[in-house]
């Protein structure tokens, strides 16, 4: 029986079907057509860097418009055994070691970047002559159906032209201008003389490696770079180095806000040649408020050059990238205020995402950043330095809704309701182990909120029963305080609090604290200080009190910004129509 372990069969290779590859690469590897011209100009690239550069060297495209593109290099060019080793099979590559790996100053490494010409033409001619070897110059024709051709063919230089004729409805991408575009985006900042029909492409050295007479000049030439780049002035520039990764580049501020959720959109190059506009992971998350544009000279892209891989490397680079934005921040704190200010205007998200994880970045936010009060805007710092206990709300509604209150009972507190605010005032105790910082446990107000005198409890016997029942509908309970200020007549409150808590606590909890139902069950607490209340709790119709009392409780879940459940709704309805009737009657003469 034939295929049995052990027997020795008949070594065939695999058979490839070149579509499916071309398919594959065009579908879920590259972005889009458009990565052709950067796959050939990277060979160009590297056929001269492997020939060893220097004087002479050029890359010439041409796109005449007329459906055809020739891109001339004067690299080491290819003999016919090298054609058929490395143009003519998938996956080969010369620009890996004998183990496999990347050579060092390669940008290819993959032995695939050739096809991605399939996905605009159905043909490549590739005329090649070796500068190694004495060989006469080669034809290889390789067309999109997998087969291929070879003969010799005439050329006086040693390099290589690669020629492709436009598939059908593809011709748009050999169009002049569409190449000298492509060109331009991709090779910018290459090392060689880069032309499209005669006009240059490249630009020489980046920006931000060139000489210049003065740090201002450097400067301004800069921040003209990142006007292209970003769109407007940024608001600073700063420079990037990370020795290990050969990285050097720059970090545009924002002039504007961004948001944490926006995808980081940076401009990456490697070995000076585009990867992309939009790359991801070089920087931490917390550094949106910054556009990078940057070299590396070691860092590896995927297969689809199009993102960075994910390796130490990486790591180590974002790491050190972060501590350079910060490092800019603090020295902006130290020794230009005013600026920091302007700063925080715009970006005080960004940095209070940083405080929530960084140390000196939540000193920055403590003495900087203002937060919303009890007291009004004041920066934390201050605010610790007035007061010892601080309370948080970790809603924006809940602030709304006690701060006034809490002012009034001598409770200090901040509005912890926006992105990071929860997390940064906890970790207030890093910088000020003293602090006793909460989030407000509404349990905790309800106890400064003062019993009625035994007098007022007595008289308020009527109303209270009246209030019980009204209220039972609702899940809620009336309670009787008095408290500033007096403008507000009520004040629901979410049982929250277990019931431990609540009996230590003592004070409107304790007398529920044996039983858990009761004690989670929210209450409405009139103010016996409002002349409306007051008023209200001396009346005699019953029915006018159950519709007053009802009105209240919606007031209430209205000025807390609750969410209102549909028997809420109705409660309300019954009660303004109840009381507009009830108005309407003893007005009737
Ligand atoms: N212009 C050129 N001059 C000399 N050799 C070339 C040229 N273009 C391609 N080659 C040879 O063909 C091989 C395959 O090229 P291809 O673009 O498919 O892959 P690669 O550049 O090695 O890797 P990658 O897929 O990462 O781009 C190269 O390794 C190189 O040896």
């Amino acid at each position: 029986m034939s295929g049995q372990a052990g027997e020795p069969g008949a070594v065939r290779s695999f058979g490839v079907d070149l579509r499916g590859i071309v398919d594959l690469l065009s579908r879920h590897l590259y972005s889009g057509p458009r990565v052709y011209v950067r796959e050939l100009l990277q060979n160009a690239v590297d056929a001269i860097t492997a020939r060893g550069g220097g004087r002479g060297t050029a890359i010439r495209i041409e796109a005449r418009g007329d459906g055809e593109l020739r891109i001339h290099d004067t690299g080491i060019g290819l003999t016919e055994p090298q054609v058929h080793e490395l143009l003519a099979t998938i996956g080969n590559s010369s620009k890996r070691d004998p183990l496999g790996f990347a050579r060092h100053d390669f940008l290819g490494q993959f032995g695939i970047g050739l096809l991605s010409c399939f996905l605009v033409a159905d043909e490549i001619e590739v005329v090649t002559r070796s500068a190694v070897e004495d060989a006469p110059a080669v034809v290889w024709r390789g067309h999109a159906d997998g087969h291929y051709t070879v003969r010799q063919g005439r050329r006086e230089e040693a390099g290589t032209t690669v020629a492709l004729r436009a598939r059908r409805d593809f011709e748009h991408w050999l169009e002049p201008s569409t190449v000298m575009e492509l060109a331009r985006h991709y090779g910018a900042l290459l090392p060689y003389d880069v032309r499209v029909n005669g006009e240059p492409v490249t630009e020489g050295t980046p920006p931000w490696e060139r000489a210049w007479p003065t740090e201002r000049e450097r400067r301004e030439a800069l921040l003209q770079y990142g006007t292209r780049v970003v769109g407007t002035t940024p608001f600073d520039v700063i420079d990037l180095a990370v020795p290990e990764a050969g990285l050097r580049g720059v970090a545009y501020v924002l002039p504007y806000q961004t948001s944490p959720g926006e995808p980081a959109a940076h401009r990456v190059y490697l070995k000076r040649m585009l990867m992309g506009d939009r790359v991801e992971r070089i920087l931490p998350e917390w550094a949106f408020f910054v556009r990078c544009v940057l070299n590396s000279d070691e860092l590896r892209p995927t297969a689809s050059r199009e993102q960075l891989y994910d390796d130490e490397l990486l790591d180590g680079t974002r790491k050190a990238l972060g501590g350079q934005l910060r490092g800019w921040l603090l020295r902006l704190a130290a020794a230009e205020p005013e600026r920091l200010r302007a700063f925080l205007e715009v970006h005080s998200l960004g940095v209070k995402a940083m405080a929530a994880r960084d140390v000196e970045m939540l000193r920055v936010v403590d003495e900087w950043v203002a937060f919303q009060t009890s007291e009004g805007a004041v920066a934390l710092a201050e605010f610790r330095a007035r007061h010892r206990a601080i309370r948080y709300t970790a809603r924006v509604e809940e602030f709304q809704q006690f701060a006034s209150i809490a002012a009034a009972q001598g409770i200090a507190l901040v509005n912890g309701g926006y992105a990071y605010d929860p997390e940064i005032l906890e970790r207030l105790r890093l910088i000020d182990p003293d602090l006793d910082v909460r989030r407000l446990d509404p349990a905790e107000l309800a106890t400064r909120l003062d019993p009625v005198g035994p007098a007022v409890a007595f008289a308020a016997r009527d109303f209270l029963r009246v209030a019980e029942r009204t209220l039972a509908g609702h899940g809620c309970e009336p309670t009787l305080r008095e408290f500033s200020p007096a403008t507000l007549p009520v004040l629901y409150l979410e049982g929250t609090r277990p019931v431990a808590d609540a009996r230590e606590a003592g004070g409107v909890w304790a007398e529920f604290a044996d039983d858990a139902e009761e004690q989670a069950r929210p209450s409405l607490v009139f103010n016996h200080r409002n002349p409306l209340v007051a008023r209200l709790t001396s009346t005699v119709n019953a029915e006018v009190v159950a519709l007053a009392v009802e009105a209240l409780y919606g007031y209430a879940l209205l000025a807390g910004r609750r969410p209102m459940r549909p028997d809420d709704v109705a409660g309300v309805n019954r009660a303004f129509l109840g009381l507009v009737e009830h108005a309407v009657r003893r007005d009737a003469p």
